[in-house]
């Protein structure tokens, strides 16, 4: 697997506090991938995150850009920041101007691109996040949800490699994440690397083709969702949920989940049901009943 970054052993103290952030943290990002990043508050996601972007920069340890060790450079900075992008979990941190086309075509500008190619990207992200409609608005008048897309569209429109969201979905109602999903989607299918700290686990499961598990400031997992879930020992050691799908999914008897992948989605969930229950003509394998008081599986 290629990994776009890489933290080898990375050690990070902020001054004047007792533990360090990053005790050694060894982790990649893998390429293409849609990423997780999961752990509890202070386990150290946002500090992996300032230093993907050369904001912050181990005390010890290295960070990797496609295998080679970032130099801090101020030329390599800037080139750095050119190819990953971050988008912070409070957008009042990263918008600076009036409008959203205002604050996307910022960060264009001081890049020196033309003017009709700075008007062009910026049609085309506001559209890809359905802010076009809203593009004069005065931000301080958006909605908490259109606030997080404009930000995710600031940082969108430099079209970086890696694109890391701090939790973009707390907050949000079930309609504005599922259009910030969107937008990750549409990001995502265009060839960008996604990763996104979460404390939604049944998010992160249905979401994601990675999972990286950070705790105390060391990793303690990474693989794909399957083989994270799969037992939760691990996620239980640490106190995390395990998502509600890998849950119900192991509860059921082995002998019946044998042989099926574990489905990520409420529908392939209901897929998968329907054919180990066997429904359609000639044939009976088992039953279920919902009721008001009960939903009954027998096999
Ligand atoms: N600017 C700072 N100064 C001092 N300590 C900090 C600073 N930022 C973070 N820390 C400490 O570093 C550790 C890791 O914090 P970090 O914000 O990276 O965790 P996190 O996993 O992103 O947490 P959350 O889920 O709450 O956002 C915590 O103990 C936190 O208190």
């Amino acid at each position: 697997m290629d990994y776009i970054l890489a933290f080898e052993d990375a050690v990070f103290h902020y001054p004047d506090t007792v533990e360090p952030a990053l005790r050694g943290l060894t982790a990649a990002i893998p390429g293409g991938c849609k990423t997780a990043l999961l752990g509890h508050n202070g386990s150290g996601k946002s500090t992996l995150f300032l230093h993907a972007v050369g904001l912050l920069r181990p005390q010890k340890g290295r960070v990797l850009q496609a295998g080679l060790p970032v130099s801090y450079t101020k030329k390599e900075l800037a080139a750095l920041r050119r190819r990953v992008g971050l988008v912070f979990q409070d957008p009042e941190q990263q918008l600076i101007l009036s409008t959203p086309l205002e604050d996307i075509s910022f960060g264009l500008r001081g890049t020196g691109m033309p003017e009709t190619e700075i008007a062009a990207r910026c049609a085309a992200v506001l559209e890809l996040l359905d802010l076009a409609a809203l593009k004069d608005k005065p931000v301080h008048q958006l909605s908490l949800g259109q606030k997080k897309r404009t930000a995710l569209a600031g940082v969108m429109a430099m079209e970086p490699e890696l694109i890391l969201l701090d939790e973009p979905t707390s907050y949000l109602d079930p309609l504005s994440e599922a259009q910030l999903l969107d937008g990750l989607d549409s990001i995502h299918r265009k060839g960008t690397t996604v990763v996104m700290a979460t404390h939604d686990m049944n998010l992160a499961y249905r979401w994601a083709d990675w999972i990286i598990v950070l705790d105390q400031g060391v990793c303690r997992a990474a693989g794909a969702p399957e083989a994270i879930f799969a037992g939760g020992e691990l996620l239980q050691a640490m106190g995390l949920a395990l998502p509600l799908l890998a849950e119900l999914w192991h509860s059921l008897p082995p002998r019946v989940t044998a042989g099926h992948a574990a489905p990520r989605s409420a529908e392939e969930f209901k897929a998968v049901l329907s054919s180990l229950l066997g429904e359609g003509p000639g044939r009976d394998k088992g039953k279920l009943v919902v009721s008001n008081s009960r939903v009954e599986l027998t096999f």
